[in-house]
């Protein structure tokens, strides 16, 4: 089966129309202003509107005030939030739209029970990110997949540190339901790279190929 693939940290309709091109199944939008990557609402409302038919958006949030995740979903059609702090199941639940939750992972973290948690109709996944002391995320590292369970109750998205030289090996170690990266595709924090993004999903896509 086909690993899906989301490119996350898209900041222009022109990058996101070209990652879209490349094969992506999913763009992220950060809404996290300390990020290199965040965008503003009106550009976010851009980007979507850029986007071909069946290839999703995803709206990212680090511990956000509702009332602004509320603000943005008001203006900006996204297809699915990501929520990538310490949000707890109700916070994540009452938006009553689908939503990934992140985690960073630790080798003390039962994530079987932390993921029990989210289940329901509304929690479409967990994504799991390495853990880098005072970042919440997108910074580049990676973390050892053997940390990862085999039964997680919900869909697996794996990122943390992916680039096109591990994609493939990631994939077919851990058989995630889908991969996730910003930093491996840029060629500079928060400036993405055509060439790197389409070499990552030409990689990733190899396993389905085999
Ligand atoms: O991309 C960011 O700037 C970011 C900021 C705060 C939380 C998460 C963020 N990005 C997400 O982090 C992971 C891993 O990214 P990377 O490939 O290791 O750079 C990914 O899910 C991004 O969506």
């Amino acid at each position: 089966m086909k690993t899906r693939i989301k490119i996350c940290g898209l900041r222009d309709p022109e990058m996101a129309k070209l990652t879209a091109k490349a094969g992506a199944d999913a763009i992220g939008l950060v809404f996290y202003p300390p990020s290199p990557r965040h965008v503003e609402i009106a550009m976010a409302e851009q980007i979507v509107a850029a986007l071909p038919a069946f290839v999703s958006s995803v709206g990212l949030f680090v511990n956000a005030d509702a009332a602004f995740v509320r603000s943005v979903l008001a203006k900006v059609p996204l297809d699915l939030l990501q929520f990538h702090g310490d949000e707890t199941p109700e916070y994540c639940r009452q938006f009553g739209r689908p939503y990934l939750k992140a985690l960073r992972v630790r080798p003390d973290l039962n994530l079987v029970e932390y993921a029990q948690r989210f289940v329901d109709a509304l929690c479409k996944g967990i994504l799991v990110d390495a853990f880098v002391e005072g970042v919440p995320g997108g910074t580049g590292e990676a973390f050892d997949w053997d940390l990862l369970p085999k039964d997680l109750p919900l869909p697996l998205v794996l990122s943390g540190g992916l680039h096109s030289d591990n994609v493939y090996e990631a994939i077919c170690k851990v058989r995630p339901w889908a991969v996730d990266v910003s930093s491996g595709v840029e060629s500079s924090k928060g400036i993405k790279d055509v060439a790197k993004i389409a070499t990552f999903i030409n990689q990733a896509e190899r396993e389905a190929h085999d």
